[in-house]
């Protein structure tokens, strides 16, 4: 029993030290009395706190688990039953921007000759996301599965090779947009750049390693002013910085067919329309005014030139990225090693007959049966290049690619969709 005066406190300051150290000696005695019930305590205190750290690993796992919109048996089930190919010599390919304009196309005509095809898109709001979901229930009535998710999510993409040996990555997530890059450039670093790097470590490491054809950009050739633009020409003189973070894709990509042997092909497309298209492009935005009567701005170059586009059909297009990915030759490496020089490989992908925008207004008036009202202002310092023009030599030699449809024709069938998806009124009542 301890002695009263030992459960008072010094009454001099002198004596507190000698008297605390002596006090606590005793305390712990009377805790700690004996070797074998130290031992007990210390064992009780390694298994606090082994429960503490696997109580924070579940508290970290299961809230993952709660927030994460992809991971667990179903979902596997669902990506792996998506890419099942259901053809002799079939592809499984991994699309990125499938809920996108020229994702979705490409995605139901792989689906649809018998590819495995798994989707992934982020279905951000750079322009109406209800669209996106539109094109995604439309892949899904189809069998392809969608994951929402970032290319940037590291961890997501290996997840997806994990799941599924893709042979094929068909590469059109972006951000795309000439003049958007004015307003928000981080966005173009985020995906045409950081998300292109985290996709391309994913494909390196993968086991086997994917063929990778991927979506680079007409305005690489900038101020270029060779005339039809050749895959030759210069492309060191970008006009903005959408065109910019393009051009660096090339070069990313080139690097890691050059260290890794990845299979790389890019596709420089050319101003690209059609049905389910991307409702910041030119075609789209002056077919909602023309249709709600109101003024659409049409850009004019230098002295009044009219500005001018090798506009280029979505079904062509699809062509080409098919045609890419039947050609695409196989990546060479394993284990992130290459093991010998792998195909790296760019294509002009336009319709060789550049249209000016008034005529593209004409067109759109005459299928509405619509008059525009038209506002030519001088072309601002935007990013905006005065002409675009392919030569698709390339492309038709080593893909067999060759447009079919000129923009009357094709403008005849983005105006019948786009009645038929937002109605004659859209935008009088609902916007
Ligand atoms: O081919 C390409 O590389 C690019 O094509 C398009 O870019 P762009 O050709 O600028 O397409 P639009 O935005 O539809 O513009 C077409 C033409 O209409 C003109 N325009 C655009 C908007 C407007 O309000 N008024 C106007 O006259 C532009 O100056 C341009 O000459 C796409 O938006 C890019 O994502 C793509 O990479």
């Amino acid at each position: 029993m301890p002695a009263l005066e030992d459960e008072l406190f010094p009454s001099t300051p002198g004596k507190f030290k000698i008297d605390r150290a002596h006090t606590m000696n005793r305390h712990f005695h009377r805790c700690f009395g004996s070797t074998s019930t130290m031992f007990l305590w210390a064992l009780f205190l390694v298994a606090l706190t082994a429960s503490y750290l696997s109580f924070q690993s579940f508290v970290y796992t299961g809230s993952r688990y709660l927030t994460a919109s992809w991971g667990g048996i179903q979902w596997e089930k669902q990506i792996r039953h998506s890419a099942q190919i259901h053809r002799s010599n079939g592809m499984s390919v991994l699309v990125t921007g499938a809920a996108g304009f020229v994702g979705s196309h490409v995605s139901l005509a792989l689906k649809k000759r018998g590819d495995g095809v798994v989707g992934i898109d982020n279905f951000n709001n750079y322009y109406d996301p209800s669209l996106k979901r539109a094109r995604k229930s439309l892949l899904n009535n189809q069998g392809i599965f969608i994951v929402e998710g970032d290319i940037n999510d590291a961890r997501l993409i290996a997840k997806l090779f994990d799941t599924v040996a893709f042979t094929h990555v068909m590469h059109l997530a972006a951000q795309a947009g000439v003049r958007y890059a004015m307003e928000n450039p981080h966005s173009y670093v985020h995906s045409n750049i950081a998300g292109l790097v985290t996709l391309l470590e994913a494909c390196k490491s993968a086991y086997p390693q994917p063929s990778v054809v991927w979506a680079s950009s007409s305005s690489v050739y900038g101020l270029n002013e060779n005339v039809p633009f050749s895959e030759s020409d210069r492309t060191d003189q970008p006009a903005s910085l959408y065109a910019a973070t393009k051009k660096a894709g090339e070069e990313i990509t080139h690097t890691y067919n050059h260290i890794y042997g990845l299979s790389i092909t890019g596709l420089r497309f050319f101003t690209v329309y059609g049905p389910w298209g991307r409702p910041d492009m030119a075609y789209f935005s002056f077919t909602r005014n023309i249709l709600q009567g109101k003024p659409i701005t049409v850009y004019r170059g230098k002295d009044r030139a009219d500005l001018a586009r090798d506009f280029t059909f979505i079904d062509d297009i699809v062509k080409g990225c098919v045609g890419s990915l039947d050609t695409s030759g196989k990546s060479t490496g394993s284990g992130g090693k290459k093991r010998g020089p792998a195909p790296y490989r760019i294509f002009n992908l336009g319709n060789t007959s550049p249209v000016t925008v008034p005529t593209l207004v004409s067109l759109l008036e005459r299928h509405l049966k619509v008059k525009a009202k038209r506002n030519f202002v001088d072309m601002p310092g935007n990013g905006d290049v005065p002409f675009t023009h392919a030569n698709i030599s390339l492309a038709h030699r080593e893909l067999g690619y060759k447009p079919t449809t000129d923009l009357a024709t094709g403008l005849k069938k983005f105006v019948k969709w786009y009645l038929s998806y937002y109605g004659y009124n859209h935008g009088k009542a609902v916007n």
